[in-house]
């Protein structure tokens, strides 16, 4: 898939800006704080409904306006597609494909894309927040429908705290005892989808992570790389024990992969995810009364990514792990690729030759080019390799400007 066209009023620094983008690499260069990666982050947000730099969606509209308009003419599998939204400071953004109205949520189901950008290290050094949102973006991309299953989590989630906060502020009476076991069961449905559909990726994540870290770093005898979901919560005061679901763990060289996904029995053998996640609410429903919260669920996970068996946050250095980070990255669009019957996702690598040594950025070119459009930001001409110099963009001040 590809974008033909993006349009954008009132977005960040741009007023309004036409952007005719092409097949294959397109770069988009100006000095620093011009509006290149302000341009990407229109595009990530259709495709995410985020942002890979705020968590406040209110910066992305234009200071002194109240709304902002992304317009993107697409081409995917030969079919023109006009994807539109307009994000509005109330909150209440609105979705438009080919003018009908979508619900917003829907927008990944018609425009796939892999954002690349520094703060990817976080992923790799960050919260486990982070981590949780990589994986649910890529679950949405790959399965739209997980979209509502996410959306009525989080909505049960908010509920059952409500209802633990004013058991725990009023004391617990009988009727709340009854519909908190009502809201358990909604909880664990979709929850123990949400872990199930975690691990699952994570899982397929394995072997072209491997492929990918290899490409960047060109490890010939490489380290191993595996990740593992650790799921209900890790309770700090130790309530629970972390369960784990392992999830990848074969050698990132060598012939003889462990086979990947084998699935540790958490209580018992043939013990569900929902069977785990239930008695891990059970007992811990004393803590959750006298603290007013959720403690057990998808909503507190982990992905434990380890680099040489040891975990990469906390061991991995900034060169290791910036490129687990953009491996992870190269392995979801190479995920997305496989399974998309759109095509390939658009490649997006917003400023990150800055941070690679020459032998990277051509290996990354290498492992990019194949993708049928990838746009690359960058302050400086020269960081990016020359395979990717093509079609060539220029932003000043918040425009699109000639050379
Ligand atoms: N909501 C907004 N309204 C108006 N201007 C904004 C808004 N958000 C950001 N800007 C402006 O956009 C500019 C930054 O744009 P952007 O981050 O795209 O720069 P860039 O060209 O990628 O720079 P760099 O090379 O330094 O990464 C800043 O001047 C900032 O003040």
């Amino acid at each position: 898939m590809r974008v033909t066209h993006l349009s954008l009023t009132d977005f960040r620094n741009y007023a309004q800006a036409e952007v005719p983008l092409f097949a294959g690499p397109n770069l988009i260069v100006g000095r620093n704080g011009q509006g290149k990666t302000n341009l990407v982050e229109a595009l990530g947000y259709l495709s995410t409904l985020g942002s890979h730099r705020v968590s406040t969606l209110t910066a992305m509209i234009r200071a002194g306006q109240d709304a902002a308009i992304i317009r993107a003419r697409l081409e995917s599998n030969g079919r023109q597609i006009l994807a539109e939204v307009q994000l509005n400071r109330t909150g209440q953004n609105r979705a438009q494909v080919n003018r009908s109205v979508i619900r917003t949520r829907d927008l990944p189901r018609y425009f796939s894309c892999v954002v690349f950008a520094p703060e990817d290290l976080a992923l790799v050094r960050g919260d486990p927040g982070g981590r949780r949102r990589f994986l649910d973006q890529l679950l949405v991309l790959r399965t739209p429908r997980l979209a509502g299953v996410l959306a009525d989590y989080d909505r049960v989630l908010k509920q059952r705290n409500s209802l633990l906060k004013s058991a725990r502020s009023s004391g617990v009476k009988g009727n709340q005892l009854a519909t908190l076991e009502i809201w358990d069961e909604r909880l664990v449905a979709f929850g123990s989808e949400i872990i199930d559909e975690r691990a699952e990726l994570v899982r397929q994540l394995g072997e072209p992570l491997r492929v990918a870290y290899r490409a960047v770093v060109g490890a010939d005898h490489g380290p191993t790389l595996s990740g593992a979901l650790s799921i209900l919560g890790a309770d700090a005061d130790g309530e629970i024990s972390t369960s784990s679901t392992t999830a990848t763990g074969s050698a990132m060289t060598g012939s003889s992969n462990t086979p990947a996904g084998t699935r540790i029995p958490l209580i018992a053998p043939g013990a569900t995810t929902a069977d785990v996640f239930r008695s891990a609410l059970a007992g811990l429903r004393r803590k959750e009364l006298e603290r007013g919260i959720t403690l057990a669920g998808p909503h507190r996970d982990d992905v434990i990514f380890s680099l040489n068996d040891l975990p990469a946050k906390g061991y991995a250095s900034h060169g290791e792990s910036w490129s687990f980070a953009l491996s992870l990255k190269l392995a979801s669009a190479e995920l997305l690729r496989r399974d998309s019957v759109t095509g390939d996702p658009v490649v997006i690598l917003d400023d990150v030759f800055a941070e690679l040594d020459q032998q990277r950025r051509t290996r990354l070119a290498a492992a990019v080019t194949g993708f049928e459009q990838v746009l690359i930001t960058s302050a400086v001409l020269e960081d990016v390799p020359e395979a990717l110099v093509a079609h060539t963009i220029h932003i000043r001040g918040g425009a699109v400007v000639d050379g």
